[in-house]
């Protein structure tokens, strides 16, 4: 039993990930192909836990910048395919480090822009995979790049209300059932363009609220689910945004999460005794932002960046 954030093991346990990173032994983090989202999730926790100062930011950003492809769009790593998943990444990767300046902003928004459909969704790249998933990546990342004026705002908004269903969830395309992280994505995008109105707040904030498990306090993705870690975000971020927070147990969440680290090495895993993972170290302590923990730094429940990294990005010229 945990009563406490170990954040220095964390902080070891994430340092160790990117010095093996070096050694190319990257299967015991995340799969390779994912390498630039497991770079996002290692190091938004750092800036969570103010510790971003422990890695070489020129190190980082170079190598950022060697996953992006000629269209504009990023890869997973090097020399693999760009898609609008890794795109996002490496954004939310330069804006930690204040360095969105050194991106071509216009190829970078055309290729986002680029993957809208007539009927205002977006596309993952250029395969064609169409998903709400994909939707609050693109306004998120246009948003953040001040490019949101490139694509049809109110069709791809129209879009997404018709992803919503009968419980006031959304699904990942018109009529899929609702599932915690795509109800992220849809109240996502339509709190980053205003337009939180087309959700019915006390529908969805009821159908959410329902995610916790009265034994355990963790949040499952869907009725009948086991509750996981990373549900602490999907749900909860989605309950804040939708203003509902105060209808679940915080304290009872908290202890969930507090229960699945690593007390010893470091790393949050989905449960309590399960193996940790970057992943959910990530959306462990994010979740803990969320819940106002101490000493974490508060992180905003929209763009899944700390609050003084969008403060300084929309609020400066
Ligand atoms: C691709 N992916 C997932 O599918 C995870 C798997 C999981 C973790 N815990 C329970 N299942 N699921 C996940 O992220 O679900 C949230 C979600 C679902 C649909 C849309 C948006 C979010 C995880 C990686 C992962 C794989 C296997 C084990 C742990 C992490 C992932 O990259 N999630 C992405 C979101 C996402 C989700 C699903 C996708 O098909 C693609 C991307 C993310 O959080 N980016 O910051
Ligand atoms: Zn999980």
């Amino acid at each position: 039993m945990a009563d406490k954030l170990v954040a220095d093991k964390h902080l070891r346990y994430i340092l160790n990930l990117m010095a093996e990173k070096k050694k190319e032994s990257f299967e015991s983090v995340v799969m390779d192909h994912l390498r630039m989202n497991g770079a996002y999730w290692g190091l938004t926790t750092l800036s969570l836990l103010d510790k971003l100062g422990s890695v070489s930011e020129d190190e980082v950003v170079s190598w950022v910048m060697t996953c992006q492809h000629e269209s504009g769009g990023f890869a997973g790593n090097t020399g693999h395919d760009p898609h609008v998943l890794y795109t996002l990444s490496a954004v939310q990767i330069l804006a930690l480090f204040d360095k969105l300046n050194i991106l071509d902003v216009e190829k970078v928004s055309n290729y986002i822009a680029g993957l809208q459909n007539e009927d205002g969704s977006f596309s993952g790249d250029i395969w064609g995979e169409v998903d709400t998933r994909f939707s609050y990546i693109a306004i998120c990342c246009l948003s953040i790049l001040k490019c949101l004026d490139k694509i049809n705002v109110k069709k791809a908004v129209d879009y997404i209300v018709s992803c919503k269903n009968l419980d006031g969830g959304f699904g990942c395309s018109p009529g899929a059932e609702s599932h915690a992280g795509q109800i992220f994505c849809c109240v996502g995008a339509l709190a980053i363009t205003g337009n939180l109105h087309r959700v019915d707040k006390d529908l969805l904030g009821w159908w959410l609220c329902e995610r916790q498990d009265y034994e355990s306090g963790g949040l499952n993705g869907r009725p009948e689910k086991l509750p996981d870690v990373c549900y602490s975000w999907w749900v909860l971020s989605s309950l804040i945004m939708i203003d509902r927070v105060h209808w679940i147990e915080k304290a009872k969440l908290v202890k969930f999460i507090l229960d699945s680290q690593d007390m010893d090495n470091g790393g949050i895993s989905d449960r309590p005794s399960y193996t940790v993972d970057i992943f959910h170290t990530y959306f462990g302590v994010a979740g803990l932002s969320l819940l106002e923990y101490p000493g974490v730094k508060t992180i905003d429940p929209a763009y899944a960046l700390p609050v003084h990294v969008i403060n300084r990005i929309l609020f400066t010229k």
